[in-house]
């Protein structure tokens, strides 16, 4: 280049005066449009998954479907990614997702990585003032923001809360069973109560709630509140139709751990009766199907997210998978029958 040449600012790998590539469009014979069809039979599959998740597409449809991200279930980059996919697909179809996330395994490694020890008793997590600073910390400052991350590379869907904004939960300092016996576990709450209105005013403006399960107490105290239990609550105050429950496993196994045990469906009594003989990691999961069933959600599901897309498997086909809870419905001669699983 000469000295007297203006230079060029534009980098040439940007050179606006280059020809824009064009989509690809189909080629056309007259009118009529021409498709080149690789995969016949594969398309025919398409439309039949298409036209086969059509009855649940509109039961679901304007409703409320709560799902409970497990951490174990975030662990795997293909799992994290096809669960972002999954929110993106139902919200897209016109069904309102809400997130409630846990992150006990993150939670545990932030501990360990400061030296605290990790404490569990009946399912929870004995929580010290020490330990709630860090609850708090890795739930809406790394696990909350992560999954908002993931769903906002779709588009900006994704608004994380905790339980302590807009006053969204009221918590009450709660105890752990152990051996039937009443254990102090230090600042562990329950949900005693929901104000919703933080998460319908992000529904309503088409946002995809992501909410950590934190709250304050009466007096402002913040507690550590089990994410299951939390996604219970507020799938019972939202009036969801569906509470989905992603975690490690298969679902519920009656005979735990033999495989063959493994429970498609049962009714709110049944799950009542076995509820204090499971052990103690399944206890607060099944605790919080039976309370959203019996707060009016019609079908609480554990899934595995360890399987990617399983989310859209359970909500979108009749065989479903992992393990469904109902409601115990009475029946003309007084006693109670199963609801089937099609809408
Ligand atoms: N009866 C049972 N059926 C299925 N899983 C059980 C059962 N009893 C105990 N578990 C254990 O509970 C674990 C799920 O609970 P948890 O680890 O608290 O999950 P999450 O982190 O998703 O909330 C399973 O990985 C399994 O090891
Ligand atoms: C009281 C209690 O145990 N709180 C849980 C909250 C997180 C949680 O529930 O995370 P998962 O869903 O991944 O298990 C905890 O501290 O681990």
């Amino acid at each position: 280049m000469s000295g007297n040449e203006a230079q060029d600012p534009t980098p040439p790998d940007v050179r606006i005066d280059e020809p824009t590539p064009q989509p690809r469009l189909p080629r056309t014979v007259g009118t009529r449009r021409v498709m080149r069809r690789n995969d016949p039979e594969g398309d025919r599959l398409k439309v039949s998954v298409l036209t086969g998740a059509l009855p649940w597409l509109k039961e679901f449809h304007g409703n409320v479907v709560v799902i409970k991200y497990g951490g174990h279930a975030m662990v795997d980059e293909e799992c994290r990614r096809a669960f972002a996919e999954d929110m993106v697909f139902l919200r897209t179809c016109g069904i309102l997702p809400v997130v409630v996330h846990g992150g006990g395994p993150q939670i545990t490694e932030m501990l360990g990585r400061l030296g605290i020890d990790s404490e569990f008793r009946g399912g929870l997590r004995v929580t010290t003032p020490e330990t709630i600073d860090v609850v708090r910390m890795v739930l809406t400052g790394q696990v909350g923001p992560d999954i908002v991350g993931l769903i906002n590379q779709h588009g900006p869907m994704a608004v994380h809360l905790s339980g302590e904004d807009g006053g969204l939960f009221t918590a009450a300092r709660t105890q752990a069973v152990v051996d039937g016996e009443p254990v102090d576990i230090g600042l562990v709450g329950d949900v005693v109560s929901v104000d919703a209105t933080p998460v319908t005013a992000l529904l309503e403006v088409g946002h995809i709630p992501v909410v950590a399960s934190v709250a304050p107490d009466a007096d402002g105290v913040v507690h550590n509140v089990n994410a299951d239990t939390a996604a219970a609550a507020l799938a019972a105050a939202l009036g969801a139709v569906k509470l989905v429950v992603l975690t490690d496993v298969e679902g519920l196994y009656a005979d735990w751990p033999r495989r063959d045990s493994l429970v498609q469906q049962i009714d709110a009594r049944e799950l009542a009766e076995i509820l204090p003989h499971l052990d103690a990691g399944m206890i607060p999961k099944m605790a919080a199907c039976l309370r959203a069933v019996e707060g009016g959600v019609r079908r609480a599901t554990v899934v595995d997210g360890r399987t990617p897309h399983a989310l859209l498997l359970e909500t979108f086909t009749t065989e479903g998978t992992g393990t469904m809870v109902v409601p115990a419905l009475p029946t003309t001669s007084g006693s109670t029958e199963e609801e089937g699983t099609a809408p």
